[in-house]
């Protein structure tokens, strides 16, 4: 019996050569409990185009790992052996764009319908040059077609609450995403997990279409498939404990086990494999057997490819040559082997291949070629868990568009949700009213008495803390529930971070903006500030200004904190503590001089010194006979308060500088949290 894929049992369109192969990958983790942890064992392989491959394992047996080291995900620990992209080393910018991923969690804009959800995505990743708008429709529709999703094809993906499509369509709409940029490969993580049957035996149908339709090669970790998945697959990698147990053709897997003793037991072969491979915790004893019927079924495989079976084991090198990083000797590594592909890819151990205390070796020829690679992708030599010297891609997707071209599709992406979402324009709107009423008539008609001055100073206060907890909160929430789509799509290099953020703003901007304008015309006449069409002017750009900071702290509180709960406090409590600092509920002039720099990084302080100072120029106010205190006029106000140390004009541009640099923080912040640093061999 014959292990490797033969031309028969592979489809009919694989080509002879492995479009991904692998070698002798082992994977350590460093724990609290238990030190460095071996993840994956001396694992090999090869997968075909064509070809529908799925790994398989009981719960932590390492498949979703070997999927990311393959896919060139894996970030963190350590990580050695070979892997072989076209029988060549991969080029992280080239693998990347030929590789697509289909994550377990759909992530996606629920508002958005399956035609908008799959054609932003071609829009966004085909590039321009090579596909006209119709071309990219024209892709969209036949991964419709293909998919079966053309019946759905105006529903909204749903979610939150929101009733769309179903869990299966959902799952092909992300697959559907990924097959518009045609791949070479396409690799899913538990693509039938929340799933019923039928709709995850049509999951993995599909797939297998698209495999055989475009050439392409698909892998995927799935839990427990039926029986008849199971006869749809190709391929099969069966790991337990982060060791292989079998790797070959689907059909031959129960004869191969049946040859070491171990005949099928169950009518689903899937079920029968798990069995097979897992250890039972249940007692000592069982643990015991367990664990020596898999070491048996481990090194049964192992001996099989010794003998040349499935993958061809590259041969572990002599030892004898010293290496150098940054100049500094580090370790030896052995003889290269003739093949220049091998010396460019292959991280040597100067130990034995799967014995965890040998330590690893960088190839200095390597990190040279690496960090000469084309494209943006930069290799960094960093320190792994244990000390050890490793390389550390960093993977920037280069832009596939003009920056205009993506930003365009953004914005549209962004006004329809936000046009689907009204609720928080209709809670924008609300709001402004109620303030308009309230600020209008519990300051009706202020006069010029000693009591107007007060409440000048209490109405121009409330107008400006109510341009941020109303703005900030809302905004925030919305970014923060997109902010998982957000990240997958930078990752996948999909646009760059500065559209993304010209798009929001624009798209949130007038939204912001226009209630906030009607409410300031309507306290404007219905508390009677003073009539003079500059002044007019000047307050609505005022109020402009700290909207556009309010808007900016929105976006740096949504990349600064993980989680939405920590932010709806941590905001209130960082506006409360910036509020002390604007000059109303404590003297400007005499804050602490330790604390007083502080006012210069509060957006109240500029607001409503500004607003103030708009209001108070230029009025005169009546005494009232014996009372202690007069201001006579409006200056005689601004300078007890300490309000008019910068002009108004300084005080609206430092406003908007505030608002960039939230934005620009917001930016680093994003940059790099979702910066991929990832292990690459
Ligand atoms: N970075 C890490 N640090 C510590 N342990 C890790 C790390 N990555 C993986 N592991 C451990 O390695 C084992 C394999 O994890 P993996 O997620 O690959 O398993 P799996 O087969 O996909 O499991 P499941 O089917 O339950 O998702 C698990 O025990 C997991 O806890």
């Amino acid at each position: 019996m014959a292990f490797e894929v033969s031309s028969s049992t592979r489809p009919k369109n694989a080509e002879g050569n492995p479009i991904l192969s692998w070698a002798n990958l082992n994977y350590d983790v460093k724990t609290k409990q238990h030190g460095v942890r071996r993840i994956l064992s001396d694992i090999s392989g090869q997968i075909y185009p064509g070809e529908l491959v799925a790994i398989m394992g009981s719960s932590g047996a390492g498949k979703t790992t070997l999927l990311n080291v393959l896919a060139g995900r894996v970030q963190g620990g350590r990580l050695y052996g070979d892997i072989k992209f076209n029988g060549t080393a991969r080029d992280p910018h080239t693998f990347k764009r030929m590789l697509a991923f289909v994550e377990q969690d759909d992530l996606m804009f629920s508002l958005l319908s399956v035609e908008e959800t799959l054609l932003a995505s071609a829009q966004l990743r085909l590039p321009d040059e090579k596909y006209t708008e119709s071309d990219k429709r024209q892709r969209v529709e036949t991964v419709l077609r293909q998919l079966r999703l053309s019946h759905v094809r105006d529903t909204k993906i749903g979610g939150h609450g929101l009733r769309g499509v179903s869990g299966g369509e959902r799952k092909r709409v992300s697959i559907g995403m990924e097959l518009v940029t045609d791949p070479s490969i396409l690799v899913l993580d538990e693509p039938s997990s929340g799933l019923d049957s039928s709709s995850a035996e049509m999951v993995v149908e599909l797939t297998k279409e698209m495999s055989r339709q475009r050439n392409l090669c698909t892998l995927m970790t799935i839990h427990q498939p039926s029986a008849e998945m199971v006869a749809k697959f190709d391929k099969l990698i069966l790991l337990s404990q982060g060791k292989l147990v079998y790797m070959g053709p689907a059909n031959q897997a129960l004869p191969f086990f049946e040859n070491q003793g171990y005949p099928s037991t169950n009518s689903n072969p899937a079920n029968f494999f798990i069995d097979l491979m897992t250890v039972d915790f249940a007692s000592d004893e069982a643990m015991r057997k367990s664990e020596q019927r898999v070491q048996a079924l481990v090194d049964y495989f192992a001996e099989y490819r010794e003998r040349g079976g499935v993958a061809q084991k590259s041969k572990s090198p002599q030892l004898t040559h010293k290496y150098t990083v940054s100049g500094v000797t580090t370790g030896e590594i052995g003889n290269m082997p003739a093949s220049s592909d091998q010396d460019y890819s292959l991280q040597y151990l100067t130990g034995k291949s799967g014995n965890s205390n040998c330590s690893l070796s960088v190839y200095e020829g390597r990190s040279e070629k690496m960090t000469n690679m084309a494209g943006p992708s930069r290799v960094s030599i960093s320190k792994d868990i244990t000390n050890e010297v490793v390389d550390i891609v960093y993977y920037e997707a280069p832009p596939m568009n003009r920056w205009l071209s993506e930003m365009l599709v953004l914005l549209k992406r962004d006004w329809i949700l936000s046009k689907r979402n009204m609720s928080l324009v209709y809670g924008l709107i609300g709001e402004c009213v109620v303030n308009m009423v309230f600020l209008g008539f519990v300051f009706f008609q202020l006069g010029k008495d000693q009591s107007s001055v007060q409440n000048r100073i209490g109405a121009l206060f409330s107008l400006t803390v109510q341009c941020t907890f109303p703005v900030i909160i809302p905004v925030m929430t919305v970014i923060m529930t997109s902010r998982d789509v957000l990240l997958r799509e930078r990752s996948g290099g999909t646009y760059r971070m500065t559209s993304y953020f010209f798009a929001k703003s624009l798209s949130f901007f007038p939204l912001v903006i226009a209630p906030y304008y009607i409410m300031y015309l309507g306290m404007y006449f219905i508390a009677h500030l003073q009539y003079d069409a500059a002044k007019f002017f000047i307050g609505l750009a005022n109020l402009s200004a700290i909207l556009f900071a309010a808007l900016g702290f929105a976006f740096a509180m949504s990349m600064a904190v993980r989680s939405l709960e920590v932010a709806h406090i941590i905001t209130p409590v960082s506006l409360g503590t910036l509020m002390l600092f604007a000059g109303n509920l404590s003297n400007a002039k005499a804050i602490t001089p330790v604390l007083r720099w502080l006012k210069y990084v509060c957006i109240y302080y500029y607001a409503y010194s500004g607003f103030v100072q708009n209001e108070f120029e230029g009025l005169e106010f009546t005494c009232t006979p014996g009372a202690a205190i007069c201001y006579k006029t409006g200056q005689d106000v601004l300078n007890t308060y300490g309000l008019d140390e910068l002009p108004i004009w300084q005080c609206i541009l430092l406003n908007v500088v505030l608002g960039i640099a939230f934005y620009a923080l917001a930016y680093c912040l994003l940059r790099w949290k979702a910066k991929p640093r990832y292990l690459w061999l």
